[in-house]
């Protein structure tokens, strides 16, 4: 089993936190949206949505978050033995939290100067991979449209409000089942909660803690509570607790402006 997936990447943290929780041993592959990585033809041709995270087993390869994580709790029952199968609440609550698109609303937190670079730098790879593989030229025209289309929407302050109001509703949604549960599913750690803790880091990860997390008591104990879990210190605190946030993104940063220089796309 492979998955190709990225620190960065929120649903690739969702499906990894699935991943260590249940015990499901795979061969992980790093693709950097960021550098354009998933746009590199091997990768592209496998997904010409180019979104992260892939998860493949065999021939069988999964593109959906939420799909990628009940299919790991089957596999989890064949090989590890873990017959824990998520309930009908804990799926809804999946697909609600899957429902909230990060996108928008991290995009518009990124300074314009930072994001147009990166923007313009994955233009600019998305072309030089159309020049290596015609064969796939109307896909990457879709991926680059889409990148015109997400600056064009990031203009407009009513997508950027829809989406922090619609964050806000689920934050708020959480707050209130914290009240009578520890975890989101009931009183045991389950797949929702795999789902929902990339959402307080991408938070945190934005410096935005104080306005979404500690002015909810709930969610703030919660989040102080499933940060002690090995499988988030792995999947990840290893890149962004503390100082190691700094060092992860510099890296990133380091070999755009590297490779920008050097016009290596
Ligand atoms: N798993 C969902 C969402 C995937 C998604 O939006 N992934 C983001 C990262 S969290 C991505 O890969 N973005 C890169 C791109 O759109 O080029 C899907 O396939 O629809």
């Amino acid at each position: 089993m492979q998955l190709y997936h990225h620190p960065f990447s929120l649903n690739s943290q969702k499906v990894r936190l699935a991943l260590e929780e249940k015990g499901v041993d795979y061969t992980s592959f790093h693709v950097n949206p960021i550098l354009g990585k998933n746009m590199n033809s091997s990768f592209f041709r496998m997904n010409t949505r180019a979104k992260l995270p892939v998860f493949k087993n065999g021939s069988h390869i999964i593109f959906d978050t939420v799909e990628t994580i009940l299919y790991i709790e089957r596999i989890a029952a064949v090989s590890v033995g873990n017959n824990s199968f998520s309930s009908q609440e804990v799926i809804e609550w999946m697909r609600k939290i899957e429902q909230w698109n990060p996108k928008y609303f991290t995009l518009s937190h990124i300074p314009d100067k930072h994001r147009l670079f990166v923007s313009k730098f994955i233009r600019k790879v998305v072309i030089a991979r159309m020049a290596e593989s015609p064969d796939l030229a109307s896909a990457y025209h879709g991926k680059l449209r889409e990148a015109y289309e997400t600056e064009e929407k990031l203009k407009n302050p009513d997508v950027v409000k829809r989406s922090k109001e619609s964050l806000v509703q689920l934050l708020d949604e959480v707050e209130t089942k914290l009240n009578d549960t520890t975890y989101i599913g009931g009183d045991e750690f389950t797949m929702a909660d795999a789902t929902f803790i990339p959402v307080l880091a991408r938070l945190v990860l934005l410096g935005l803690e104080d306005e979404y997390i500690t002015c909810r008591p709930n969610i703030a104990d919660y989040w102080g509570l499933v940060q002690q879990r090995p499988t988030y210190k792995k999947v990840i605190g290893k890149y962004f607790n503390g100082w190691r946030k700094k060092k992860t993104l510099m890296k990133t940063w380091c070999s755009l402006r590297v490779r920008e220089f050097l016009r290596r796309y």
